[in-house]
């Protein structure tokens, strides 16, 4: 449990001269929930943008087991045992629940296009193994018997779950997951809650970019803190959630602008 298994080391990028990530350095562990929380325009989403291959960082360093992974591509990183889901959902709205379970397998196949038009034994080999795991999948956020349902006539709750099932297709050893309860009723944050300690307790390390302060005290072992693209604090949720500095860049958004604690 004490091994890191990804290490962040000094990251920054600049924007046309506005420093969005300044030297943010942190490290996760397998099985942890880290979560990283600030207010609007502290620099989550670019700081996840590149942790996971999507911009490539000004400066600094993104280790993955011990492997210098900065900037690869997000196929290469899934490849890696890391996989991520995206603020705006990715679902294949028309198709049904379990095809999209199985999308989540394909992400860094190298099985040839040729081979799959032919039908050939091992294409099949590869669907059938692809549709047995998603099932298994769906079973485990709680979808298995809405399988067959197109994606799109789920509610929402079960459309961030599919989508947090489609980023486990691929066995990940960490999953970032960017704001997992946007748009969630009580309910539905709370099954998303249970399911994302489950996956915890089964040795996959998280971090999470979530709005939802509840939600970040309530599940995390450790939060960072950004503001203004520097980290400004890091610890357990009870010490952050009395940290002056904390309060004090919280307070300086406009009322009601941050958290709904
Ligand atoms: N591609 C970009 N080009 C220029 N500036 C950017 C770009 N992406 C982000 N920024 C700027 O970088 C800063 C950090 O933005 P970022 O979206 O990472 O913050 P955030 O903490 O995720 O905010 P929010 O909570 O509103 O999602 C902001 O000032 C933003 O305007």
């Amino acid at each position: 449990m004490s091994e890191h298994l990804l290490s962040i080391e000094g990251l920054g990028i600049t924007f046309g001269g506005l420093k969005a990530v300044d030297d943010v350095s942190f490290t996760v562990r397998p099985g942890e929930i880290v979560s990283v929380i600030g207010p609007n325009g502290a620099g989550k989403t670019t700081l996840f943008n590149m942790i996971s291959g999507i911009y490539l960082p000004g400066r600094g360093k993104v280790m993955l087991g011990g492997e210098d992974v900065t900037g690869l591509a997000p196929n290469l990183l899934a490849q890696r045992g890391m996989s991520r889901t995206f603020q705006n959902l990715q679902i294949f709205q028309s198709m049904t629940v379990l095809e999209n379970a199985i999308a989540g397998y394909h992400l860094t196949e190298r099985g040839s296009v040729l081979a799959d038009l032919l039908n050939l034994p091992g294409s099949r080999r590869r669907a059938a193994a692809a549709a047995e795991g998603a099932r298994a999948l769906l079973a485990r956020v709680g979808l298995d018997r809405a399988a067959d349902r197109e994606a799109g006539s789920l509610s929402y709750g079960a459309l961030k779950r599919l989508e947090i099932a489609r980023a486990l297709a691929l066995s990940p050893k960490i999953l970032l997951l960017d704001e997992p309860a946007a748009g969630c009723n009580a309910v539905e944050t709370e099954e998303i809650d249970h399911l994302i300690a489950e996956v915890a307790a089964s040795g996959v390390a998280i971090l999470l970019v979530e709005h939802d302060m509840k939600m970040v005290m309530r599940i995390s072992n450790h939060i960072v803190v950004l503001d203004h693209g520097e980290k400004i604090a890091e610890g357990e949720p009870a010490a952050i959630s009395r940290d002056p500095a904390v309060i004090a860049a919280y307070l300086g958004t406009e009322a009601g602008e941050t958290a709904d604690a």
